[in-house]
């Protein structure tokens, strides 16, 4: 196979291409023009909160599955073995704490954005410094997305890596910007369906052309990439159960518990309980899609055997083996690389549309609202256009990044949600579970983690660049230096350098135990929070449910258990459930947050209601 060769695209392949990006545009158009037509806030950003969970799970899937998935979980496959397919174990947690304890928690206090809820629970500080800290990530992510799959574009067509870039951004803009979240759901949708047919379509093809699924197996049971259950317990270790099965469920939790984009998915739902099933549903179409991209790891191995083509491509990219074995297998079969390109760029569209959305309303709902709470709905509904308009063009400027970094695309998403995400979800988890955390606590917890988080990032990406690698030595220099190379590893085990070799998949779980753990500190040095001043509805009694055991009073002492029997109820949407009489809900000084809410929910009553 001739990867220049001219007809591996065919007019069939553009077609199909054209018509994916053509239908994201049209769905956009549709949610432009109908309903609501996108004049309101709520509808703009949070869809009217009326969506079903069908489409709410499809979209939640999407979010974080984007073309460094699809193209990098194959690549780790192909190298290192079936290990990482064991971060679906972590999926069960991953997925049940945030339909259990998150979404209860945000749905009932109503908030519109996932950081309104730390400023219910902290101060007004701590929601600036998460949200900040929020656009800071999803804006790297997304410069890794959005350059994938151009890279892909690129290496199979010929097409200019830059041009695929702007395309890509602009659609997703315009689509995002004329039907908001409506649209990105919807889109999302279609999106996934074709995501999951485009793998699907190299799988099988793959299979037939390597001989069928017994030659398959055979050649990838005889290459070793089969792997067992790992249980060294060692932390450096990269992938490992541990680090992949309990590492994992951080990351889980990190993006399907407190990531906005998410978040704003459940609260989008029509009701608390469709919130929850969305997220059931997530579980067996997330192990699909990790399957689909694992299987086709494996296929592509039986083809090679673990021989490296990728030169072929003219590109020093980990992940361009991926490309070049979709290119061999596609090739000559008109309609099927088109198939895939659009999986690839479905893939990416709908995670940068589901960043820009979200990132849209953080900075309405988080930066810009709390300032000018005068101003006319028209004017917050433009603006939020313009904005999601402008990180549009940011992304791009981020997409260069990535080009700079070149390292596996796989590996510098998981790093981002680790060092970034990591102590968001530390953030949300001292206000969640420990009632004695304060608002200085917070603050100083989360600037820690940051600095823990990216000394330890920057410091594993620095020791391992001394590594020498100088292709162009002589072999003998080579043998020379890497000696000398182990020689320093091995008389200095220190406790720096195993510091900075933690596997990325322990990130996650690493930051947010810092900022929780810090933050326990300063509050109980600074003067913990009473269980009674905090906000109710705000807490979810953890401690209490792990410590069941021991008795009543030490309980009391230890654990929030008392005033979080009583959680702040959902507003019922018939009338006969309310009961009345109950008073003021919350604290005098939370007036300011009951009546933002109440200004979008006239009819809503708010009351306590013992919890389930
Ligand atoms: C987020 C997980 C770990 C969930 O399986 C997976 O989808 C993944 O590895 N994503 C990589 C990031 C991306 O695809 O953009
Ligand atoms: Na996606």
């Amino acid at each position: 196979m001739d990867p220049s060769d001219q007809k591996f695209f065919t007019v069939i392949d553009y077609v199909i291409f054209a018509v994916l990006l053509a239908a994201s545009m049209a769905i956009g158009l549709y949610y432009a023009l109908s309903g609501g037509r996108q004049r309101t806030t709520q509808e703009f950003l949070m869809a009217d909160r009326s969506m079903g969970c069908l489409p709410v799970s499809l979209s939640l899937i999407a979010s974080f599955q984007s073309a460094v998935a699809i193209i990098g979980v194959p690549a780790e496959i192909y190298r290192h073995g079936t290990q990482y397919w064991f971060i679906g174990c972590a999926y069960i947690l991953g997925l049940l704490i945030p339909a259990h304890i998150f979404i209860p928690v945000f749905y009932r206090l109503r908030v519109s954005s996932a950081y309104q809820y730390l400023e219910l629970r902290f101060s007004k500080a701590v929601r600036i410094c998460g949200t900040l800290t929020f656009i800071f990530q999803m804006v790297i992510y997304m410069g890794v997305c959005v350059y994938t799959p151009a890279f892909a574009l690129n290496a199979v067509t010929g097409f200019e890596l830059w041009g695929a870039v702007l395309a890509t951004g602009l659609v997703c803009t315009l689509y995002t910007t004329l039907g908001g979240l409506k649209a990105v759901i919807w889109t999302d949708v279609f999106q996934t369906v074709v995501m999951f047919a485009g793998q699907l379509a190299v799988i099988v093809v793959g299979v037939q052309k390597t001989g069928g699924v017994a030659d398959v197996w055979r050649k990838v049971w005889e290459g070793n990439r089969i792997s067992g259950l790992d249980l060294n317990p060692d932390p450096t270790e990269r992938h490992t159960f541990w680090t992949l099965g309990v590492g994992g469920v951080f990351l889980m939790l990190s993006l399907y518990g407190v990531n906005q984009a998410q978040v704003q998915r459940y609260l989008s739902s029509r009701t608390e309980k469709e919130a929850v099933r969305s997220c059931y549903m997530v579980f067996p179409s997330l192990q699909l899609a990790l399957a689909l991209s694992c299987v086709m790891g494996l296929v592509m191995f039986a083809r090679y055997c673990g021989e490296d083509h990728s030169d072929k491509l003219a590109s020093s990219s980990r992940d361009a083996m991926v490309i070049y074995f979709v290119m061999d297998m596609l090739h000559g079969l008109p309609g099927l690389p088109g198939l895939f390109i659009a999986c690839l760029f479905s893939a990416a569209l709908s995670t940068i549309s589901s960043a820009f959305n979200s990132l849209a309303t953080v900075t309405m709902e988080d930066l810009i609202k709390p300032q000018y709470p005068a101003m006319t709905e028209a004017r917050a509904t433009l603006l939020s256009k313009v904005l999601a308009m402008s990180y549009g063009l940011l992304c791009l400027a981020m997409a260069y990044l990535t080009h700079l970094m070149g390292d596996s695309v796989l590996q510098v998403a998981l790093k981002i949600f680790g060092m970034v995400g990591g102590p968001i979800l530390g953030l949300f988890c001292l206000g969640m579970f420990f009632p004695w955390a304060n608002s200085i606590g917070a603050l100083v917890g989360l600037c820690a983690g940051l600095v823990v988080a990216f000394w330890l990032g920057i410091g594993s990406i620095l020791t391992r660049s001394t590594r020498p690698l100088p292709l162009e030595c002589s072999a003998n220099v080579t043998i020379a230096i890497q000696t000398a190379f182990n020689n320093i590893t091995l008389s200095q085990p220190s406790g720096l350098k195993r510091f900075y070799s933690l596997s990325y998949m322990w990130y996650s779980g690493f930051n947010c135990t810092t900022v929780i753990l810090i933050g326990l500190i300063i509050s109980f040095l600074t003067g913990p929070t009473k269980e009674e001043d905090v906000m109710p509805g705000t807490l979810y009694p953890l401690l209490g449910k792990l410590f069941c055991f021991l008795p009543e009073h030490l309980k009391k002492k230890l654990c929030c258990v008392t005033p979080l029997g009583q959680t702040l109820a959902a507003p019922q949407r018939q009338p006969s459930q309310h009961k009345e009489g109950n008073g003021l809900a919350f604290p005098q000084e939370d007036r300011s947050s009951l009546e933002e809410r109440e200004s979008f929910l006239p009819e809503t009553l708010v009351e306590y209601e013992t919890a389930v």
